[in-house]
């Protein structure tokens, strides 16, 4: 279990993380989402001591990192930044590691096939592809074979295999009992792989909550109409007592929230009114994650050309 307890990190004067309180769970794979800039890495590297705090704590297991006799044993993680050095082998990477946290050699094999590396092992790790590299990362994280796991952004650049290998594992990871926390800016990657959610925006929580309530919350369901007759639709909707919305984004469409497709089409028919469009439609998570943390984005991509 992670408890994390008013943290706050301020840079200067950027307040990067904003008194943030929430704990993670054993049992199942828990999403760290937020948009970029939101200071998911932030929290993650004073997680583990990587980074001092300004204010309030994070404890692993009811301990501060710092006060973990053999961290490797405790928690691992797979960090955004590459901290392995190119010219060492990935055999020799993990044996170094596996050394200062007494871990026995053997335990390196085991991790190196478990990942799939175990053919590469002797080659540099300089030379391996950005999938490697984070089969490699995977690899260190689990050598002490940790009830804590922690990946940051772990499919970011990875193939489509590679992200199914890597939500596969975390799953399995999570049915052991173990404590699997996962940082993303995609919503729907998050969706695939975590049962619970937890969104910052510019440092602040935003919510916390089981995805499955979160897709009920937010997989709005809607008809939407286009009729060169508006006000003879509107007048056969409003008839059967069925309200329609001008939409919000595009002139000329009307949404009917929740509405039944087939029985707006027949009452169209019944008066003779002609459709253009009549389409079920269902707001994506994406969707409704980019408008929870829509006041909280640092950088606004332009719309303008
Ligand atoms: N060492 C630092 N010095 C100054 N500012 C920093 C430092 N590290 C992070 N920040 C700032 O803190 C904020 C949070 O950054 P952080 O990297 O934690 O966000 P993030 O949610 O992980 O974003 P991303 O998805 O882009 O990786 C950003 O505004 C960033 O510019």
């Amino acid at each position: 279990m992670i408890e994390v307890n008013r943290l706050t990190k301020r840079y200067g004067d950027k307040l990067a993380v904003d008194h943030l309180t929430f704990t993670v769970r054993p049992g199942m794979v828990t999403g760290f989402l937020g948009p970029n800039g939101a200071g998911k890495s932030t929290t993650m590297r004073m997680m583990l001591d990587l980074d001092r705090p300004t204010a309030g704590s994070v404890t692993i297991d009811g301990r501060p990192y710092r006060q973990l006799r053999e961290p490797l044993r405790s928690i691992g993680a797979l960090l955004e930044a590459k901290s392995v050095h190119p010219g060492r082998t990935a055999y020799n990477h993990l044996l170094w590691l596996a050394q200062s946290n007494r871990i026995p050699r053997a335990r390196v094999d085991e991790v190196l096939r478990l990942v799939g590396l175990q053919d590469v092992a002797r080659r540099r790790s300089g030379g391996f592809s950005l999938g490697m590299g984070q089969r490699l990362g995977i690899a260190a994280a689990l050598l002490g074979d940790p009830e804590i796991l922690m990946f940051d952004e772990p499919v970011n650049g990875l193939d489509p295999e590679g992200i199914l290998w890597i939500r596969t594992l975390m799953q399995s990871l999570a049915r052991d009992g173990r404590t699997v926390f996962v940082s993303s800016h995609l919503m729907s990657e998050m969706a695939l792989t975590a049962e619970h959610l937890i969104v910052i925006g510019q440092g602040r929580l935003l919510a916390d909550l089981p995805m499955n309530e979160f897709i009920d919350r937010n997989s709005r369901s809607y008809v939407r109409l286009r009729s060169p007759q508006p006000e003879a639709l509107l007048d056969a909707l409003a008839a059967a007592g069925i309200t329609a919305v001008a939409s919000e984004r595009e002139e000329g469409v009307w949404e009917v929230p929740d509405g039944d497709a087939a029985k707006i089409g027949e009452l169209a028919a019944a008066r003779g009114v002609v459709l253009h469009e009549l389409s079920p439609q269902r707001a994506s998570l994406e969707e409704a994650f980019m408008q929870m943390t829509a006041n909280a984005v640092e950088y606004h991509a332009g719309t303008e050309i």
